[in-house]
């Protein structure tokens, strides 16, 4: 496995920079070419929670539709917009505990991009997957 990483979209609530959005959650994303999945690794504290200490499941939807977005934009210039997201919570995220995201895109067809993802903790249970329908911008 060699992970290489990617640039990132500095505007990104996700994976942006502090300066181009303060509030950016600054997350790196890595691509193993061998794989073909992104990797997002993370360690959530207190501001990502909804429950007192259980990270809020609109942000982990977040990051798992970037993990998801870069594993097409690691291969394609084009530009995709997120059509229809889905995402099971499997298992609880906790705040200061580490996790990696994996995005993997499964096929092509016509503007369609179909992607899946999880976040896995580090036992590697799977405590979230999602899947994704991105299209093509015209
Ligand atoms: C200096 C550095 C620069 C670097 C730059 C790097 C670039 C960045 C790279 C990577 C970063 C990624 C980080 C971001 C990640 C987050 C992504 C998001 O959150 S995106 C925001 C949320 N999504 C929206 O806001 C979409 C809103 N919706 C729309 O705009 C339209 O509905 C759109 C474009 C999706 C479709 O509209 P139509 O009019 O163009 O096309 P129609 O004819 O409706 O659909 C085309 C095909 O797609 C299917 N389709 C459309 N929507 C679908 C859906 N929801 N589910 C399934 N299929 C759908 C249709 O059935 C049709 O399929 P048939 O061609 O007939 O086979």
């Amino acid at each position: 496995m060699s992970l290489v990483k990617l640039q990132g979209t500095p505007s990104c609530f996700v994976c942006g920079n502090e300066n181009d959005n303060p509030r950016s959650l600054g997350l790196n994303i890595f691509w193993d070419n061998e794989s073909r999945y992104t990797f997002i690794s993370f360690i959530p504290d207190e501001s990502w929670c909804g429950y007192e200490g259980m990270v809020h499941g609109g942000l982990l939807a977040a990051i798992i539709d970037d993990a998801m977005a870069w594993s097409i934009k690691a291969s394609d210039d084009d530009i995709y917009v997120t059509g229809k997201l889905t995402i099971s919570f499997r298992k609880e995220v906790r705040c200061g505990k580490k996790y990696v995201a994996h995005g993997f895109l499964e096929r092509k067809e016509g503007r369609r991009a179909y992607t899946s993802a999880v976040i896995k903790d580090e036992e590697g249970n799977t405590c979230v997957e999602g899947g994704a329908i991105f299209i093509r911008v015209k």
